[in-house]
């Protein structure tokens, strides 16, 4: 594709959100829940969206180790973007799921609460790790995750998300970079 073919990273991102869904009431009455699967039915817009973020970590200059996905929804982002960045990704999982030695950490969300919990072996003290969601709402999730890898003695030097609730102040929880693609 000639150079001035290729679509800003406004159209990129303008396009992303046109993909998503909002499906009001679920899964509790007046959560406006942000669908993202539909990005996962367009390969160009799951492409877009995996190069914005792989431009964004590079665009930093930091060295990363380690993506780090929460699951569920974290476990569609981070694979395709670890591979991009040539980096191991390591699930963060609902408790109860990872076998060996594991370290857990309680958190609350939008609609509820849970345990997450990784493998000790995963992360190394010292490396550098992006945490990657698929979004960020009250930040809780986010949280949690930056706690377990503290827990690890590793480096957080990104919390990634495609989408971010912005009036839900969930960055406002985190004390480490943020950065997502669209804002709501
Ligand atoms: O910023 P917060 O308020 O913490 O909310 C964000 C989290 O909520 C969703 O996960 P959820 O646990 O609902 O997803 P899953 O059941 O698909 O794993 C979403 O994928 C984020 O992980
Ligand atoms: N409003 C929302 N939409 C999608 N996922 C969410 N996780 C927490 N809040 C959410």
């Amino acid at each position: 594709m000639a150079a001035e073919n290729v679509p800003s990273k406004q159209a990129r991102i303008d396009r992303i959100k046109a993909t998503i869904r909002t499906c009001p009431d679920f899964p509790k009455p007046g959560i406006p829940f942000k669908d993202l699967m539909p990005i996962l039915h367009n390969p160009d817009v799951f492409s877009d969206t995996i190069a914005l973020l792989e431009e964004h970590v590079r665009e930093t200059g930091t060295k990363v180790d380690v993506v780090a996905g929460l699951e569920a929804r974290g476990f569609l982002f981070g694979p395709p973007l670890a591979l991009r960045l040539n980096c191991a990704f390591v699930p963060i999982r609902k408790a109860g799921k990872l076998p060996g030695e594991t370290v857990k950490c309680s958190y609350v969300l939008e609609y509820g609460q849970d345990t997450m919990e990784i493998q000790q072996s995963s992360v190394k003290p010292n490396q550098n790790v992006v945490i990657v969601d698929d979004l960020i709402a009250t930040g809780g999730t986010m949280a949690g995750a930056c706690r377990l890898v503290e827990t690890m003695q590793a480096n957080v030097v990104g919390c990634l998300a495609v989408v971010e609730l912005d009036y839900l102040k969930g960055r406002d929880n985190l004390k480490y970079a943020v950065h997502s693609l669209i804002h709501y």
